[in-house]
């Protein structure tokens, strides 16, 4: 059987009538979804759509105006040590190079307390490396390296805190191609293991191994591939990415996020 065919597992993020805005400007509007546990989720949406903003309200760094976010059946808060974010960059100042070692220890920052010893943390920090192909490069200054070793760099970061879900901000946005496809084989592993959910433009590389995909567009809907039969992804948003970026509609009005 299929990973996309299988029985999804117990949920692990249950959103009920939420609703945000900033300011005066709603951003997402009723938004219901509920996603299960070692799923793949592939997040698109036009620009401005709310893609972020719904990671935000996931990881508990925003509080909806209205309706829930659990994670976990908790407040997102309370479990945010559990949920691991790969941001779209990261960017240090050159006047203060960090190595990658640095940076995968940051990842394991406050959790020196009563926990592992310094030296231990850098054990598991190269171990993380290693799991993403880097540990050669962990001396090296973070600054040198290319746009898709630096994701796998702060991909080590999120992984050194052990979560149980881990959630990417366009992780392919500044690489090419060869370097997204390693990306998306590390993603494909991690997804043996845990709940993963991707930001992206670029559908064509999580086609093989997403379980469904979520439309953001101030209205939020959810498309399990296996009910996308006779089709894929690719068909039903275009070849061109940003066929999705600019045409692509979400409301109940006249969108083109259907599998019918
Ligand atoms: N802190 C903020 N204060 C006010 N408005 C914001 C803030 N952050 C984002 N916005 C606005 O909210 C809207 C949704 O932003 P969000 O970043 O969630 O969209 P997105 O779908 O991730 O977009 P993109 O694909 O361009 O990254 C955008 O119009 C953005 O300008």
């Amino acid at each position: 059987m299929t990973k996309k065919n299988a029985r999804p597992g117990k949920s692990v993020i249950v959103i009920r009538d939420l609703s945000f805005s900033y300011g005066e400007r709603l951003i997402l509007e009723n938004v219901n979804l509920v996603i299960h546990e070692r799923e793949m989720i592939g997040i698109i949406g036009p620009n401005g759509g709310g893609k972020t903003t719904l990671l935000k309200l996931i990881l508990g760094l925003l509080k909806p105006d209205r309706g829930s976010v659990l994670v976990f059946g908790q407040p997102p808060e309370k479990v945010a040590h559990r949920i691991g974010y790969v941001p779209q960059h990261m960017q240090f100042d050159d006047r203060f190079p960090v190595s990658v070692l640095d940076v995968v220890l940051m990842g394991l920052a406050g959790r020196g307390g009563l926990g592992p010893l310094p030296g231990k943390m850098k054990e598991k920090a190269l171990q993380t490396l290693d799991r993403v192909e880097l540990s050669a490069y962990a001396h090296h200054p973070f600054a040198g390296l290319s746009g898709g070793q630096r994701q796998r760099v702060l991909i080590a970061r999120a992984l050194a805190g052990e979560p149980e879900m881990l959630l990417f901000d366009e992780p392919t946005a500044n690489v090419d191609s060869r370097a997204g496809e390693k990306l998306y084989a590390i993603l494909h592993q991690l997804n043996q293991e845990m709940t993963i959910l991707v930001v992206s433009h670029d559908i064509g590389f999580v086609n093989q191994q997403i379980t469904s995909v979520v439309c953001v567009n101030q209205q939020v809907q959810i498309h399990p591939t296996s009910e996308l039969a006779g089709h894929n992804i690719i068909d039903l948003y275009g070849r061109d990415i940003a066929l999705i970026r600019h045409d692509h509609r979400c409301s109940p009005e006249g969108h083109s996020c259907s599998s019918s």
